[in-house]
């Protein structure tokens, strides 16, 4: 069955503003849903397990792994992240669009599998305001925050393999952009010719 939903994939290097973004774009649209990854990461402070990542072991997530249950899963700055497959197929056949948060090797997997998902690059204005939101996100440790940095120019270096590009400088601007590139998705021609087709019929019978 083809999917009726949209999957959105986002991607940036750490600190960039990605999950501050999509969860404020989640909130802005209706019926576009966010995928809970699995992790192996230590949860942080304020983080909660099943909200903002389901928090597992190395020795569960390699048994999930085994069962075929991720769409995608990729090694980042020493933890291992993946989707949950069953959770994005039944969403996005049930209708809704989905947003994964992912990295670009992760990026790189699903566009193999699904061709029609958009894909969004999200920079930072500068390498010094990366370090900045990093530190000042008050979330990790020195080495965790330099780990991410000196893995940002590597992940930056796959800008051109997506389909959009927002540089997130100004936060409500760069969310102004997320939404248009959604609302665009949302008017192409085929969807709309299906969800219109009442109408178009009338139209074009002339009455
Ligand atoms: N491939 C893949 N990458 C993920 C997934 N979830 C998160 N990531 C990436 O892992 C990196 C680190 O995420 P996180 O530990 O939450 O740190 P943060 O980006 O600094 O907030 C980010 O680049 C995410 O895009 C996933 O399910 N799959
Ligand atoms: N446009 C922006 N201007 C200033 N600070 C921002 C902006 N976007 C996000 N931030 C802040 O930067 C930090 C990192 O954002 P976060 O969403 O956690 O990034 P990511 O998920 O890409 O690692 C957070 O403290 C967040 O509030």
């Amino acid at each position: 069955m083809a999917d009726k939903g949209t999957l959105y994939i986002v991607s940036a290097p750490s600190g960039a503003g990605k999950t501050s973004l999509v969860a404020a774009l989640v909130d802005k649209l209706a019926q576009l849903r966010p995928s809970v990854s699995h992790t192996t990461r230590p949860i942080r402070p304020g983080e909660e397990h099943g909200v903002n990542y389901h928090f597992t072991d190395r020795d569960e997530f390699v048994r999930l792994v085994e069962q075929g249950r991720f769409l995608e899963h990729a090694e980042v700055f020493g933890n291992l992240y993946g989707t949950s497959s069953d959770w994005v197929k039944q969403t996005l056949h049930g209708g809704e669009d989905v947003v994964l948060e992912i990295d670009w090797q992760g990026a790189s997997q699903i566009r193999k599998q699904m061709p029609e998902a958009v894909s969004i690059f999200i920079l930072p204005p500068s390498l010094e305001e990366l370090a900045e939101r990093l530190r000042g996100r008050d979330t990790d440790d020195e080495e965790v925050i330099q780990r991410r940095l000196n893995g940002a120019q590597e992940e930056m270096s796959h800008y051109a393999e997506f389909d959009f590009l927002v540089v997130n400088d100004d936060f409500s601007r760069a969310l102004f952009e997320l939404e248009a590139i959604v609302e665009a998705r949302r008017l192409h021609i085929v969807r709309q010719s299906v969800r219109l087709e009442p109408i178009l019929e009338n139209l074009l019978a002339g009455r």
